[in-house]
């Protein structure tokens, strides 16, 4: 082998190192790429990424372990071509262990914490469908990059779930007020076209290399601030929306809990979920 083609293999091989985030499982993957520093966390839950207590876990200990390794900015993406998230686990919301609930939506509100306060410049390159706390985690990010032919929104109120304020509160941290009103009351899911006209999507990309590297620009306008500055001031803009969770987290999750436990919630889920199934059967 040329000693040129052994450089740019080697080259290759080092732009990207992944590293692991301690707990061994492949829920989540991060990549570091070398060169820019920015670190890639991909979800990887089969077969559309929806966050059980196990995902929720993994995916806040990876938002830390990109903060600790003093990486630039974090890219938030899936491994599946079509479904960024499919959004909260429904299972884990039907007729549950009261204890795996608890841990469940501890973890839920921890981790989207962790995301929407990050210390680090975010963006989300959003490879497939984004659905409710799909949608969550793509605007808990400072940047928003999509491909064509995918659907984006929350449409809790179609299926009789009223979202908890942390929900709400990512919405109307990117929609005019009105507009997420209106989107959460009809239930809507976004069509690309519509998310980008009231931009609760920034950019278009032709494919997820376009996207990655689409947000990667994004973090790199940063490149002339100073982090510690840059994170104190994007905590200070944030903390009035965090204020509730903050102040009482389990309070927040009490409410939620009484709501969950319901038979009237109970119900719709599962009629909601039988639909589910039996379309995925068609
Ligand atoms: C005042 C206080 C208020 C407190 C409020 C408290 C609580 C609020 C309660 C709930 C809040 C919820 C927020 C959420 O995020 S709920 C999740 C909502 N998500 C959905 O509805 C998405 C449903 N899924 C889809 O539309 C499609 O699956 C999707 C477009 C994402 C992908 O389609 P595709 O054709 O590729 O795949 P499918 O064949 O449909 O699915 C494959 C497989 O996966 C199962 N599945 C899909 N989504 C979920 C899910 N979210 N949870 C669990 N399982 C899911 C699907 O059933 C198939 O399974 P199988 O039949 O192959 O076993």
């Amino acid at each position: 082998m040329l000693r040129s083609q052994t450089k740019l293999m080697d080259l290759g091989r080092r732009l990207c190192r992944s590293i692991g985030n301690n707990n061994g499982s492949n829920l989540t993957m991060v990549e570091v790429d070398d060169k820019t520093g920015i670190a890639t966390l991909t979800l990887n839950k089969p077969p559309v990424n929806s966050c059980n207590l196990e995902l929720l876990l993994d995916l806040n200990e990876s938002i830390k372990q990109i903060e600790r390794n003093g990486s630039r900015g974090l890219i938030l993406t899936s491994s599946n071509d079509k479904v960024f998230s499919s959004g909260l686990d429904l299972n884990e919301l039907h007729q549950p262990n009261q204890d795996r609930l608890i841990a469940f939506w501890r973890a839920l509100q921890d981790m989207w914490l962790s995301l929407f306060l990050s210390r680090v410049p975010t963006a989300a390159a959003i490879n497939g469908h984004a659905i409710a706390v799909g949608c969550v985690l793509a605007t808990a990010c400072e940047y928003r990059v999509m491909l064509p032919g995918f659907s984006i929104g929350i449409h809790a109120t179609k299926f009789g779930y009223v979202v908890p304020p942390f929900i709400l509160i990512s919405y109307l941290s990117v929609l005019p007020r009105y507009i997420a009103e209106r989107a959460l009351l009809q239930g809507k899911l976004f069509s690309i076209d519509e998310a980008l006209h009231v931009n609760l999507i920034d950019e278009v990309a032709d494919g997820k290399s376009d996207a990655i590297i689409k947000c990667a620009k994004f973090i790199g306008s940063f490149a002339k601030t100073q982090p510690d500055a840059r994170a104190l001031t994007k905590r200070q803009t944030r903390a009035q929306d965090v204020q509730l969770l903050i102040k009482d987290p389990e309070g927040q999750l009490r409410e939620s809990l009484e709501y969950i436990n319901t038979p009237f919630f109970q119900q719709g889920l599962e009629v909601y979920l039988a639909k589910l199934k039996s379309k995925s059967k068609e």
